[in-house]
């Protein structure tokens, strides 16, 4: 496939497990978007929120545009990558946008909140977070696809679509 496969949702949802995991099933390359964000910066994400959630935000919408311009690639974004529709705009010019849609009581069974500066403040803002996002997760994919189960479960879903696609 020459378009990317771009894996929104929300912290903890499973989008690097099972982009890495795609990404050696259907022989693409794989993306961290997070990881990407501070090699280039030079900068860890924590210090980019140090200075402003702006600054980072500001960060993210230039790297997808450098993204986006990418062929093949599974890409796994940052949770709040959907707070600008920009960044959507700009992957769904080459992108296919996927949800990964995993309830939120599993994602709260195995989340680190020490290492997401997001949820710093304790889980309750993995509530909030999710009541502000899921309409906007929801809207801009153009496949849903839900982790419930085990995670080989959502990868065969995954892949199966994607192969669909083509
Ligand atoms: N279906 C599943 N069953 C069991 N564990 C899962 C499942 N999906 C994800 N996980 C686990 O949840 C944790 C979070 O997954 P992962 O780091 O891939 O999420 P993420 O969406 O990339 O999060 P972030 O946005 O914070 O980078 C990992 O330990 C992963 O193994
Ligand atoms: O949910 C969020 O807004 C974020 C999630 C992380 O992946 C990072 O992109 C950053 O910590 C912001
Ligand atoms: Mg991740």
């Amino acid at each position: 496939m020459n378009k990317n496969i771009v894996i929104i949702g929300m912290p903890g949802s499973g989008k690097s497990t099972i982009g890495y995991m795609l990404s050696k099933k259907i022989n693409m390359n794989y993306i961290d978007m997070d990881e990407y964000i501070e090699i280039n910066e030079n900068k860890s994400i924590k210090e980019m929120f140090q200075i402003s959630e702006d600054y980072f935000r500001d960060v993210e919408t230039r790297c997808s545009r450098s993204l986006s311009k990418l062929n093949s690639h599974i890409i796994a974004t940052g949770g709040g990558v959907v707070k600008r529709k920009e960044n959507i705009n700009i992957f769904k010019e080459n992108c296919i946008v996927v949800f990964l849609n995993r309830p939120l009581d599993n994602i709260m069974q195995d989340i680190d909140t020490n290492i997401r500066p997001l949820l710093a403040e304790g889980k309750n803002k993995l509530y909030n977070l999710y009541n502000e996002r899921i309409n906007l997760y929801k809207e801009y994919c153009d496949i849903e696809i839900m982790n419930n189960r085990e995670i080989t479960y959502a990868l065969d879903q995954i892949t199966e679509l994607i192969e669909n696609q083509n």
